[in-house]
């Protein structure tokens, strides 16, 4: 039995002294005995402090860990030596070459020094390695050289902000019992904490009894504990556990200067059934909104931001391989001309824009119709058969016809996933259109910065100037609020900024095939049909009765609609005798095998039958009226 410092009577530590032993207090320690019971508790004690301290002691783990393995490469495959000399000059390749994948995943390599360090440091690993696998770690003056580097290179390691502010959280949290019992929230424990880009986040483990309003009324006596400036620090609740908050500091304010858009790392596409990144919140974390079936709402006043928001979302969205995106641009195309080669169809004026809405609402009545005939509740956008985004920048330029149309999107597009997204200053009921719904079907809003308060009401809803919602404060372009599902209370945020530079990369690296085609200058004169859109874009041609070809089309064989509804469609077009495979084969755009496969599956629904020779017609079910409200598609207006 051995004796340390503690609690004597055996009851729980006190929490001021837990983990230490407190003065005069003996701790009786079951289970060792002797010098082997020391041992092992100094050894534990050593390990754990390793371990607790191991970003300061990394420089002596580099050091001693290339030693150890150069000694295994000698003991074991002394011929190996050249191995770890290939790894390090291919690391150094990368490093100088430094491919865009590479930068993704590891942004700070884009800074010279940390690439410098970066080589400094695979060059004395590498050669430390090599030289112990050949001669033995204990060769010569290797290990006294070998720790020379690593001292060398542990300096700029130790400086490291990151690691400084890493320490300085570490202390944070060692002494945040004082600091709660300072603040008046006595027994709280701070059980993890994480560094960001902006400051810290801990989570706090509140006393029995305390709950996460206690924390809130702690605030300004936290602040004062901690050292941090006024309202720096923000605490949320943790929903499945009453007695545990999110305590976050931010040092630094994210929104003062310009957020630069950050491409998604990785190289699989993303999707839009995904939150997508469009900006950061006060506290410094991401906004992340769900696109997927809503239509969505940009509005502030001039020069407040908006189009700069509606290109983020568009980088975001052109990032994701089951959308397809068709936009509006009443500038001119001065805004989205730079991303021709991500959108499939681009309007500059007001008749071209009324013709393309009027080929989305066709789409949107040919997905209803199929989904209607499949027994289908929501369109689910794949690759083949993606969602489709009508971008529309400054909207009230929009006639009235037009608007209609988008109305009429408003309204029915949801489920089959085809929606708005709609830039404005100022979405009065004129403006959207007399009589128009458009703006109760805005599933998520953005307000910018805006003049005269009552716009906030225009673009957040009714009410919301009075709730708090009030953005004409706003200072600086890209500031926003967002109202929309889950994001219920007003919180500040700063879209990315995305330049021209991002612009032409992501577009560049995200381009679509059978993309828009700049119109030739014959064509401008406004009609969309001759010329503004892709060869094989509807056209009533496509369209006609007994065409096998998929109207609404972008190119390719089965269009924006996908190969299912081009198939289905091209069943229902076929004369009494019925299709034969290979005129499905061209409507679908598909081989022979998935038209085969897809044919059964319908023959097995009793949506299709074979006639004969090896064709095949559609088995009428019950067909969607062109008026009737798709299912599911009755707006969740906010
Ligand atoms: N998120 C942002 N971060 C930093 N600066 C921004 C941001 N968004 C926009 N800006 C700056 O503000 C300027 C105006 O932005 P933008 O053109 O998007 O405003 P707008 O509301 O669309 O104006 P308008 O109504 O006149 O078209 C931009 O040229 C850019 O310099």
């Amino acid at each position: 039995m051995n004796r340390r410092y503690g609690n004597a009577s055996g009851s729980a530590p006190s929490r001021k002294g837990r983990g230490r032993p407190g003065r005069g207090e003996i701790m009786i320690v079951q289970g060792g005995s002797g010098a082997a019971g020391d041992f092992a508790y100094v050894l534990g004690a050593l390990g754990r402090a390793g371990w607790r301290y191991r970003s300061e002691l990394a420089p002596l783990y580099w050091w001693a860990g290339s030693l150890l393995g150069g000694a295994w490469l000698h003991s074991t495959h002394p011929a190996w030596w050249p191995l770890p000399l290939v790894a390090g000059v291919a690391v150094l390749v990368v490093l100088a070459w430094l491919p865009r994948p590479v930068v993704t995943r590891w942004p700070l390599l884009a800074r010279w020094r940390v690439r410098a360090w970066s080589a400094g440091f695979t060059a004395a690993v590498t050669a430390t390695v090599a030289l112990a696998g050949l001669y033995g770690a204990s060769a010569g003056e290797l290990p006294t050289y070998a720790f020379m580097a690593a001292m060398g290179l542990g300096a700029p390691w130790w400086w490291r902000e990151d690691r400084r502010r890493l320490s300085k959280v570490r202390m944070i949290r060692e002494r945040f019992g004082d600091t709660a019992d300072a603040a008046g929230l006595s027994g709280a424990r701070m059980v993890s904490a994480v560094i960001g880009r902006w400051g810290w986040t801990a989570r706090l483990k509140l006393r029995r009894g305390q709950h996460y309003t206690d924390a809130v009324n702690a605030l300004p006596a936290l602040e004062s504990a901690l050292g941090s400036r006024v309202g720096a620090l923000r605490v949320e609740p943790v929903t499945d556990d009453a007695a545990e908050v999110v305590l976050r500091l931010v040092e630094s304010d994210p929104h003062a200067e310009p957020i630069p858009w950050v491409a998604r790392p990785g190289k699989r596409p993303a999707s839009i059934t995904a939150p997508v990144t469009v900006g950061v919140w006060e506290d410094g974390s991401d906004v992340a909104v769900s696109l997927l079936r809503k239509h969505v709402l940009i509005g502030g006043a001039t020069d407040s931001g908006k189009s700069g928001l509606l290109n983020v979302i568009l980088a975001r969205l052109a990032e994701c391989n089951d959308v397809t995106i068709w936009g509006i641009d009443l500038k001119e195309g001065m805004e989205l001309a730079p991303w021709s080669k991500v959108l499939h169809r681009l309007a500059v004026n007001g008749s071209q824009g009324g013709a393309l809405l009027k080929d989305a609402v066709a789409e949107l009545e040919r997905r209803a119709a199929f989904l209607a005939e499949q027994g289908i509740r929501e369109w689910t956008p794949t690759a083949e058969a993606p969602a489709l985004v009508v971008m529309i920048d400054e909207y009230a330029e929009l006639g009235p016809a037009a608007r209609k149309l988008a109305d009429s999107i408003a309204r029915r597009g949801r489920a089959v996933a085809v929606t708005l997204l709609i830039a404005t200053q100022r979405p009065t009921q004129k403006t959207m259109g007399d009589g128009s719904a458009i703006r109760s079907q805005m599933n998520i809003r953005f307000c910018l910065r805006v003049v005269e308060r009552g716009d906030v009401d225009l673009i957040l809803g009714a009410g919301s100037l009075t709730a708090g919602w009030d953005t004409t404060g706003f200072d600086a372009p890209g500031k926003f609020l967002l109202r929309a599902a889950g994001h219920d209370t007003p919180r500040r945020a700063r879209a990315q900024w995305i330049n021209d530079a991002d612009v032409q990369a992501t577009a560049t690296r995200n381009t679509r095939p059978n993309h828009h085609q700049p119109a030739r200058p014959q064509d401008r004169n406004g009609d969309h049909a001759s010329g503004q859109t892709p060869p094989g874009t509807t056209g009533a041609q496509d369209g006609a009765p007994g065409s096998l070809r998929a109207p609404g089309a972008t190119g390719t064989p089965s269009g924006v609609s996908g190969p299912d509804v081009a198939l289905w469609e091209a069943l229902k077009q076929a004369p009494p005798t019925g299709a034969g495979i290979t005129e499905l084969m061209t409507a679908s755009g598909r081989s022979r095998r998935w038209v085969h496969y897809r044919l059964q599956a319908l023959k097995r629904q009793g949506k299709a039958a074979p006639c004969g020779d090896g064709r095949w017609v559609a088995v009428p079910g019950p067909r969607a009226r062109p008026d009737r409200e798709p299912p599911g598609a009755d707006g969740d207006a906010s």
